[in-house]
């Protein structure tokens, strides 16, 4: 991987949550690059001179997301905010071949672009993409009972002004025991951030994504952790 000048840390990946950039090129070169399936890095060159590829899930946090998938044995899951596709292949390619993964996007022409990839990978059997607001989408599987704790794991990376509508949701989605992850819960670190320093400390997002953690801390329904990979990943686990 050395000297491979794809794997160069760049703004993208780095959300400069660890003490140093250097120390997150490290935990890619040593951990994560080495593992990461070729489709997955053919996946991120592709995507990675996109005007908007820093919405691209870290692969850091995506390995961590495969191996809960492992860990978990999901089969059934549910994503929400696909863009061209890197944690969707990265679940795709680690659920079993009969496992499903419903992916909801507002933007199919994201989905496009790491569509031939997906493809190339053999798994798209196991994608069925929605283009639509994910809230709708939630609601009416909702209206079916037998969907009820039917999912085994949930992707949450869509709008983060929706996350805890999202939650409310998919509580009811994902069985007992089933774990819902959520991206970007630091939000490049401008959760903590001293507003002196950091002029969007009052954006809507921030201020969102400060509101869902303080929630999420304080829902008695789930087990939960934020680790900081990525962007900040909180994974939370049903426990009734
Ligand atoms: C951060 S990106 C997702 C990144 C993706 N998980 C990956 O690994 O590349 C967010 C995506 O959410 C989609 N999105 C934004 N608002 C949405 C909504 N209300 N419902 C569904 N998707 C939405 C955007 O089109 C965008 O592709």
């Amino acid at each position: 991987m050395e000297g491979d000048s794809s794997n160069r840390i760049i703004p993208s990946h780095s959300k400069g949550l660890l003490q140093t950039p250097e120390l997150y090129q490290y935990v890619l070169d040593t951990t994560v690059f080495p593992r990461e399936p070729q489709p997955l890095k053919e996946l991120r060159d592709l995507t990675a001179n996109h005007p908007r590829a820093m919405m691209a899930t870290a692969p850091d946090a995506g390995q961590f997301v495969a191996l809960l998938l492992k860990l978990t044995g999901a089969k059934k899951t549910i994503e929400l905010g696909v863009f061209t596709g890197y944690s969707l292949l990265l679940t795709a390619l680690t659920i079993p071949q009969d496992g499903k993964i419903t992916a909801i996007d507002t933007n199919h022409e994201f989905y496009e672009i790491g569509l031939p990839v997906i493809r190339k990978a053999g798994i798209g059997h196991k994608i069925e993409f929605i283009e639509s607001e994910a809230l709708p989408v939630l609601d009416e599987l909702l209206k079916k009972e037998a969907n009820e704790g039917s999912y085994d794991f949930a992707y949450v990376d869509a709008d983060k002004l929706n996350y805890w509508n999202y939650h409310e949701r998919l509580m009811k989605l994902v069985k007992v025991g089933g774990i819902i992850a959520y991206d970007n819960t630091l939000w490049g670190g401008s959760v903590a951030a001293d507003s002196a320093t950091v002029g969007h400390k009052g954006g809507a997002v921030t201020q969102s994504t400060i509101q869902f953690n303080k929630s999420i801390a304080a829902d008695p329904r789930v087990d939960i952790s934020l680790a900081p990979l990525g962007d900040g990943i909180t994974v939370c686990r049903r426990i009734y």
